[in-house]
């Protein structure tokens, strides 16, 4: 792995470090830069003007260009025609990945989020980098949007998926995803801050071979209690209860056990340069 470049660096994460205003004011410091006509229309020159506001300004929980490059390779080789993010917070991955889905080829991009005013900076900065042929931002739950375009037919399989969310819900948004048939054999997942701040629970599902899924399945049957893993320190496990209030996550859907993963970890860096990883998980197979 290379070295991390201290030249780009964004600033130190605060205590709180989101939906304090700064992302309206993104907005703001976007459209007020002296190049904006060449901004528009520009993928890479809105997410450089996204990199200066996080380095001169104040900390995004964006993934940065490093990690970020990991998944924009993963795109330019799966070729994916459909991908799915999970919390698009303010676009930048949106941006990045929604640009190289449409590099290879691909026809969508949905970025799911929670928060409806992040979702309306991600449909902003989408517009002006001219993206909005092939992104389509979605508004609320990732549980509940899945379940919508599911049954409303405009998300019939997911071939790539980036999961950036709440961490305890990795795990059951993919079973969620298993279940209604949206992940097979060629689906491929990368999984964001498997380091920072970690997500054992996730890597140990991808990680399991198809026989101790089937054992934690049948052990779990009869789980109660809010979903969340006691693993998953409170200030993780309660990152939007501000706003959000108390997460409940439904653990009654129990996946597709049968599906074979390969999964590996590809380390990098925040873009603080703080040490993190993507989890690069390939469906390969399903066993009867
Ligand atoms: C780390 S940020 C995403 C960063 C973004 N992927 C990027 O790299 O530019 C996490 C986002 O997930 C959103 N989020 C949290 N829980 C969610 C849920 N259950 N469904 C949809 N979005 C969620 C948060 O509002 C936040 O904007």
């Amino acid at each position: 792995m290379p070295d991390f470049d201290q030249k780009k660096a964004y600033s130190e994460q605060e205590d709180v470090f989101f939906d304090d205003g700064r992302e309206i004011e993104l907005l703001h410091f976007v459209h007020s830069r002296p190049n904006i006509e060449e901004i528009r229309g520009s993928p890479s020159r809105v997410l450089e003007a996204i990199d200066e506001y996080g380095r001169t300004k104040r900390y995004l929980m964006n993934v940065g260009e490093d990690k970020g490059k990991i998944v924009s390779d993963l795109i330019a080789e799966v070729r994916p025609e459909t991908m799915v993010e999970l919390g698009g917070y303010i676009g930048y991955s949106c941006i990045l990945f929604g640009d190289a889905v449409r590099k290879a080829g691909g026809k969508r991009f949905f970025s799911l989020e929670r928060n409806p005013e992040f979702a309306a900076v991600i449909m902003s900065l989408v517009d002006l980098a001219g993206l909005s042929d092939v992104v389509k931002v979605i508004v609320g739950p990732s549980d509940v949007s899945i379940k919508r375009l599911y049954s409303n037919g405009m998300l019939k399989h997911i071939d790539l998926m980036f999961l950036d969310h709440y961490k305890p819900a990795y795990t059951t948004d993919l079973k969620l995803c298993e279940h209604l048939g949206l992940i097979t054999p060629g689906s491929v997942l990368a999984a964001d801050n498997v380091i920072k701040p970690g997500n054992p629970p996730y890597l140990e599902y991808v990680r399991s071979s198809v026989k101790e899924k089937r054992a934690a399945m049948e052990a779990a049957a009869n789980a109660d209690g809010d979903g969340v893993d006691a693993r998953f320190a409170d200030k993780t496990s309660k990152q939007y209860a501000k706003r959000e209030g108390e997460a409940k996550l439904d653990t009654t859907v129990r996946g597709n056990p049968n599906l074979v993963y390969e999964s590996k970890l590809v380390n990098s860096y925040e873009p603080t340069g703080v040490p993190d990883g993507v989890e690069i998980t390939r469906c390969v197979g399903e066993e009867k």
